[in-house]
């Protein structure tokens, strides 16, 4: 469900879906929100020694302190340690441990990764239903394999470069499975209340590398977290990451050095981008926190910058060019309205 309180509500804002709207005048600097529930992330594998898995704590590059070997997850404490595994649950560290061996046995492998996938058009509805029927068919048989044929089966997987599988999505979709698992509820009202990208898959290995990853992750799984990984359930928490996730980046907003990974915050994920925000935000571990960084009248539109802070230096075209490119939208703000003189 979307978030309320005494400062704002969510409603409709026409053009761009749904918006929030603060209730009354809010003067500079008023806390807006806290974000209560992280539903799904991924620390990218290149940053997993240096990347807190419960707090997202980056140290300059420095390997953290505490390392758990079998899971491939870091921490900057063991309180994180205890916190990220109480979180987990024993069937979520069992998952983590057996996707840690699959991906450690392949290493030297060629991984299909966000920045190799160049070929084809973005993949239409009608593409992406096909393909994920074929997935679902594909499990149903894998159910009902033999163990001589589930062993071919894998070792052709192994020896081909036609089913690459990203690691990283994999981690991705576990977390949000692992979430669907303990908060079945907190999914239905708060994830599923998300925008959805209908096309969320950027060329056509992309959703190959999504539907290939989500066979792997059912087949790591252990049975009730496997039961809670539908074909539905991922390709909404892909729709939804994919119109809503928020980087998790080291440094400031202004000096966003590293892109670390990214992260599903239903409460956060209904303020609109405005190339001229009244909202500021920052991240404190896991938790991001809003604030108006102006002045806001009742009524009016509280609005983040999805560009941090890049839209100061670009005209209209490169604004909406950079946002069209990268969340799919044309940007409808008021700046870009009045200097593409469309007022
Ligand atoms: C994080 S969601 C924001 C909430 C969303 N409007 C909703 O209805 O749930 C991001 C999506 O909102 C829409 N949106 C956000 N800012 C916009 C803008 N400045 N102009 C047009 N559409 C915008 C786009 O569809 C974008 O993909």
């Amino acid at each position: 469900m979307p978030p309320t309180s005494d400062a704002f509500e969510v409603r409709d804002i026409p053009g761009a879906g749904r918006g929030v709207i603060a209730r009354t005048s809010l003067p500079n600097r008023t806390h807006i929100l806290s974000t209560s529930t992280l539903a799904a992330y991924v620390v990218f594998r290149e940053y997993r020694k240096e990347v807190c898995a419960q707090c997202f704590h980056y140290d300059r590059g420095r390997t953290l302190a505490v390392r758990d070997l079998e899971t491939g997850k870091v921490f900057c404490s063991e309180g994180c340690r205890d916190l990220w595994a109480e979180e987990q649950g024993e069937e979520g560290v069992e998952a983590w441990k057996a996707l840690e061996t699959w991906v450690k046995a392949r290493s030297g492998a060629v991984w299909c990764t966000a920045t190799s996938r160049t070929d084809g058009e973005r993949p239409s509805v009608e593409e992406i239903e096909v393909a994920w029927k074929r997935v679902e068919y594909a499990r149903f048989t894998r159910v009902q394999e033999t163990k001589a044929e589930a062993k071919q089966r894998r070792k052709a997987l192994q020896s081909s470069t036609s089913g690459p599988v990203d690691p990283d999505i994999l981690s991705f979709l576990l977390s949000g499975i692992i979430f669907v698992s303990k908060h079945p509820a907190l999914f239905a009202s708060d994830v599923l209340a998300l925008a959805m990208d209908p096309t969320p898959y950027r060329t056509p290995s992309d959703l190959q590398s999504h539907a290939n990853s989500f066979l792997q992750l059912v087949s790591l799984l252990p049975p009730p977290l496997s039961e809670s990984c539908t074909t539905s359930r991922i390709q909404t928490l892909i729709a939804a990451a994919s119109h809503n996730s928020f980087g998790i980046r080291a440094g400031s907003e202004e000096d966003m050095e590293e892109y670390m990974g990214y992260a599903l915050y239903p409460d956060a994920s209904y303020f609109n981008h405005s190339c001229e925000p009244n909202v500021a935000k920052k991240r404190k571990g896991r938790t991001w926190e809003f604030w108006t960084s102006g002045a806001v009248k009742e009524g009016e539109e509280l609005c983040i910058s999805y560009l941090g802070g890049d839209e100061k230096g670009l005209d209209v075209t490169g604004r909406r060019e950079r946002l069209k490119g990268t969340w799919g939208f044309e940007c409808g703000c008021g700046r870009c309205v009045r200097d593409s003189g469309q007022v």
